[in-house]
């Protein structure tokens, strides 16, 4: 199967999830990226059985309405009832490290105000230790050398990521060679960084549930 048939297959794994959970007033935090774009266009198979969504990018939002789905501001909302996307690694704990799309900030926002937090993801992303995929941290552009500065001395190597502006009108630093084993210690060190606004581990708030697109099968993965 190629990566992106193993996306789809999670994404329909995700919405047999979540469908029959869904409540005519819920709301469904929706994320970034191909697989979330393979699950959005699916999503607009449930129109109607719930509220509406709140988006996790303008890109998503974009989608979203385009197949005439509600897309709420989040302060519109009371909360929200499950949340969908996918990652760019995962671990056992179901910790993450997300951003590959430059969506992190507003990705942990909407994981924070949710009930539940399905992470879909082909079976590339699994990993033992997180930190091989270059950790995205979104920068305030007027600290991009001070917080570079202050990565080096943990042990990090940022790279900045030429021509992309964030949602929220900020920078990404990728840094790379981080092994990531204490990701909830290490969440807190860059975060307290001043100039970060956050950063791509998702350790505080991980997902509660990973469905893992394989050559034999989407497998269903809780917290161990
Ligand atoms: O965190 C993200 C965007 O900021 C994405 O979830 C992550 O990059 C995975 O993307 P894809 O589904 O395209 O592999």
């Amino acid at each position: 199967m190629t990566q992106d048939e193993l996306k789809r297959a999670t994404a329909r794994a995700a919405i047999d999830y979540i469908a029959p959970k869904l409540e005519a007033d819920g709301i469904v935090g929706v994320g970034t990226g191909s697989t979330a774009n393979f699950f959005i266009d699916m999503l607009a198979e449930l129109k109607g059985r719930f509220d509406g969504t709140v988006a996790s990018s303008e890109a998503s939002a974009q989608r979203l309405k385009a197949h005439g789905i509600p897309v709420y501001d989040l302060n519109a909302v009371d909360g929200i009832q499950v949340y969908v996307d996918g990652a760019d690694e995962a671990n056992a704990a179901l910790e993450l490290v997300k951003g590959g799309g430059a969506a992190l900030t507003r990705e942990k926002i909407v994981a924070a105000c949710s009930d539940e937090f399905v992470c879909i993801a082909d079976e590339s992303k699994w990993v033992p230790v997180l930190g091989g995929f270059p950790l995205p941290v979104e920068v305030i552009p007027m600290a991009r050398s001070l917080v570079a500065r202050e990565i080096v001395k943990l042990g990090g190597d940022p790279v900045y990521r030429q021509g992309v502006t964030t949602d929220n009108g900020n920078i990404i630093l990728d840094v790379h060679n981080l092994l990531i084993r204490e990701p909830k210690t290490l969440e807190r060190a860059l975060n307290n960084i001043t100039g970060v606004v956050t950063n791509g581990i998702f350790a505080q708030r991980p997902a509660d549930i990973l469905l893992l697109g394989t050559a034999t099968g989407v497998k269903t993965f809780t917290a161990s």
